[in-house]
């Protein structure tokens, strides 16, 4: 897919993106009872920003499961995202493009990943925000588990795959979750 067309299909998607009410919780819901990560998966999740669906919510619950969690740090472009410890109520520090990542330098390896994205199709492609950061971090990561999260308006017919992009093993949505 071009880049041109890659950026219109960002464009498209984004102007639809936006949450219902208690989607947050929705999808919380459906993953801790469709879908819940194994006994002492350390979870990789990320801070939402903008209109993207909120998963403190599933996060929460995770913590109160005794999941360890990390959020990822964003490094300058060509570099995959570094993972550092972060728990409920940790100081953050603002990072590029609105993102926020945990103020603590200590990294820690997760292998159940809540995995943002643009848009999305039922064959589990996913478009990001195009710095590639997502795609380099699961390729060095190819045993952990990778869950796209959206709201079900991010679905789209078809994203095509490039030989870089690696496939999610599902999507939860605030409708519910998607098996690949
Ligand atoms: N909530 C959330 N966090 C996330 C992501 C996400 O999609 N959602 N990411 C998903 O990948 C990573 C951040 N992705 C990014 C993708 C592109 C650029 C970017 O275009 N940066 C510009 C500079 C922007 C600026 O002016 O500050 C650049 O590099 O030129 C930044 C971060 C990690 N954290
Ligand atoms: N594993 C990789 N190794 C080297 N370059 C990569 C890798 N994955 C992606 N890239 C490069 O990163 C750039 C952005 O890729 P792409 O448009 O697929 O990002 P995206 O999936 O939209 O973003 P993200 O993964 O950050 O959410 C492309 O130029 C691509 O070639």
């Amino acid at each position: 897919m071009s880049e041109a067309a890659k950026a219109a299909l960002r464009r498209l998607v984004l102007s639809r993106r936006d949450p219902p009410p208690g989607a947050a919780e929705a999808l919380a819901a459906h993953v801790l009872r469709d879908c819940p990560p194994p006994p002492g998966a350390v979870i990789g999740g990320f801070w939402p920003m903008g209109t993207e669906i909120d998963i403190r919510p599933l996060l929460l619950a995770l913590h109160g499961r005794g999941h360890l969690l990390a959020l990822p740090f964003t490094p300058p472009r060509g570099r995959p995202l570094e993972f550092r410890a972060w728990a409920p109520g940790d100081a953050l520090a603002p990072g590029p493009m609105g993102t926020s990542h945990p103020a603590t330098a200590e990294g820690r390896e997760p292998d159940w990943l809540l995995v943002p994205l643009l848009a999305f199709d039922r064959r589990g492609g996913r478009l990001g925000y195009g710095g590639g950061y997502y795609d380099r971090t699961l390729a060095l990561m190819p045993r952990a588990f990778r869950l796209g999260v959206a709201c079900l308006a991010q679905e789209v017919e078809e994203v095509p795959m490039e030989p870089h992009d690696i496939p999610l093993h599902a999507i939860a949505t605030e409708q519910g979750l998607l098996r690949v």
